[in-house]
This record gives structure tokens, sequence and C-alpha cells, in this order.
């Protein structure tokens, strides 16, 4: 293993990105729509991952969609966030934010409560099993209008005590997070945390209606924020963190390859950076495998990927005093590696 590599697993992370309908491997599509019994436009595993390239966002999510529906019961849901729990526990990954996307669920018929049941008792498993600490972030399908989103958030009002936040994703260009406004105000009053996928493939102008219309804490990709020397200001002023995600923007296009990823620029200009998975199953590598490609495509020093992963601690929604426990583990740690 060369010591990038050595280096990268050996360092603790939280994954702050990460769609659990996006970890869903091709083996599992395949063995859930078995058990339940959900027809597939695919006939074999190899039919399913030729379908993985994609030219768009558009083109990743219209497989994504068709992928999800193999998903029925609580115990399928469990299933799935148990193995990626299990999964990221191999990465060293301590502290998981997880996106997941009721609307995907509930209008083939799947209560809201069978998905948020399986999760959460995932979650709870996971850190009994091995101590990682998770918490559920629901997403409103930005190509879904208001009223769809604003009775998914009373749906999720029962749920106060096992969704931490709501988030905005799905299909960028034409829905602008304004379209969401009322719907991220009556979240807020409720008191949930505030997150929106924003500059993925949508221009500056989604960051700034981000971060001053929905008011979020956190932005979801901001690639092409740095598009905009106002933004950049407002987003290093502000400290407002960009959950990046480079082999997602390889896969969908959104960077030629990664030497031209904007992540070098983000560091210099003193944004805060955390790299993550976004869809794995999909992009071809977890939490580390991500670390590992932008760090061999930009060269990046050992400096600079310790610096990634503490920043994730840095971002992450956890009381000060788990903050600070966490950094003194992962000061530890990078000791141990002789990195600092
Ligand atoms: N990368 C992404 N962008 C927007 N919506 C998504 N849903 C799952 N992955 C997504
Ligand atoms: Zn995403």
């Amino acid at each position: 293993m060369p010591d990038r590599d050595r280096l990268i697993a050996c360092l603790p992370k939280c994954e702050l990105h990460i769609h659990i309908e996006g970890s869903l491997e091709p083996e599992m599509v395949f063995s859930l729509a078995r058990r339940n019994n959900i027809p597939l436009p695919w006939d074999s595993v190899e039919a399913l991952r030729r379908a993985y390239a994609f030219g768009s966002l558009q083109d990743f999510l219209d497989v994504y969609y068709v992928g999800m529906s193999v998903l029925v019961t609580e115990q399928d849901f469990y299933d799935l966030a148990f193995a990626y729990l299990r999964r990221a526990h191999a990465d060293n990954v301590v502290h998981v934010e997880m996106f997941f996307d009721p609307q995907g669920h509930t209008s083939r018929g799947i209560a809201f409560d069978t998905v948020v049941n399986g999760l959460h008792r995932a979650c709870v498993e996971a850190s009994e099993s091995f101590g990682i600490r998770a918490s559920l972030i629901m997403c409103f399908l930005r190509h879904l209008d208001e009223a769809d989103a604003q009775r998914t958030l009373d749906a999720a009002l029962a749920h106060r005590d096992r969704i931490v936040g709501v988030g905005l994703d799905s299909s960028e260009k034409g829905h602008p997070p304004e379209k969401f406004a009322h719907v991220f105000g009556r979240a807020r009053d409720a008191g949930f945390q505030l997150f929106a996928h924003a500059g993925e493939e949508g221009p500056p102008d989604y960051v700034w209606q981000a971060l001053d219309v929905l008011g979020v804490r956190r932005v979801d990709h901001g690639n092409r924020a740095l598009e905009d020397a106002a933004l950049i200001s407002r987003l290093a002023r502000d400290r407002v963190p960009l959950t990046v995600c480079p082999l997602s923007n390889l896969r969908l296009r959104v960077v030629p390859d990664l030497a031209h990823h904007p992540l070098r620029h983000m560091l210099e200009k003193d944004l805060t950076v955390t790299v993550n998975s976004d869809d794995p199953a999909y992009f071809g590598g977890y939490v580390n495998d991500n670390f590992s490609a932008i760090a061999r495509a930009l060269d990046l020093s050992p400096a600079e990927i310790v610096t990634l992963a503490r920043t994730s601690f840095s971002a992450a929604m956890m009381s000060d005093d788990e903050r600070a426990a966490a950094l003194a583990r992962f000061d530890a740690a990078v000791r141990q590696t002789g990195a600092r």
C-alpha cells in the first residue's frame, strides 16, 4: 500500500455527504429484487454495472431511482444502512451524517415510518456493534414541488428525535433553492439543521440562495462557487463547510478529470473542505477511495490530507465537548502515523 493510502487508512474521519440509497451495491439490488419480487430493467449484475456510464447528474438519477425501487420492507432499509456503516467503519469513519430520500420511497407506496425505522435501527445497532455514530438527514427531492416537500416534512415531525436535519438533492438545474424557501423555514422553526446540494451542476447563484434564502449550515458540493469571487469570500469568512465528492464529480462529468478538480483551489482560498463519497456504489469508491484518488491526482501532501480529514470533524454536527474529544483522538492518531 503506498504511504499516502496508509496515512488515509489510519486517519479517523467523518462522512458528511452520503446518500444511503447510493450505497446500494448492484449485488444487493438483485438480492432485494428477488426477495421482494420487484422487476428490474437489467438481467444481471454486469448489465446493471454497464448502466453506470453517466454523462450528467440526470443520467445517474434515472438509474438511482430505479435501483432504490427494490427497497420495500423495514428490514431492507436496515440491511442497506447496516452494510454501509460496516463498510464505513472499515475506512476508519467514526461519525456519519446520512442522507436519505423519503419521497423516493413514499411515492412508491412505502410508508415513511418503514424507511425511518429501518435506517434508525441500523444506526443504533452499528453504534453498539462497532462504535460508529450515525444520524439521519432527510432530503427533499428538488424536482418535485414544494407542496410535496411540505407533506414530507409533516411526516418527519413525528420522528423529530430520529432525524436531525433536512437537505435538498436530486436534479439541480432549473430547481433553485428558493423554490423551497417556505418548507426550509418551517424545518428551521421545528429545530432541524439545514443543508442543501448547490453548485454541483447549478450556477453560483444557487449557492447564494442556499446560504441567504434557505440559511443552510453546510453546502453539499459547491464546486461552482469558485466562479464567483464574492461568494468565495463569503464562504471563507463564515467558514461554511463544503462537502466535496471527487469520484462523484468525475463520474457525473462535473470535472473532465481529477487533475482538474477544484479541491486544491478551494484549499488555497481557505475554504472549509471535506472529502466524501456521495453515492459510493455508483461512483466506484467509498470515502478512503475518494481521498486516495484526489490525493494522487492533485499530489496532495500528507499535511493536506490530514487537514482534509481533520476538517470533517470541524464541519460535523457535534456538541463542543464531543468535537473536542473527537479532535483529541484524531490528533493522537496523526501523531502515531508520524505525519505531524
Ligand atoms: N450527487 C447528487 N446530486 C444530487 N442529488 C443526488 N442524489 C443522490 N446523489 C445526488
Ligand atoms: Zn449528494
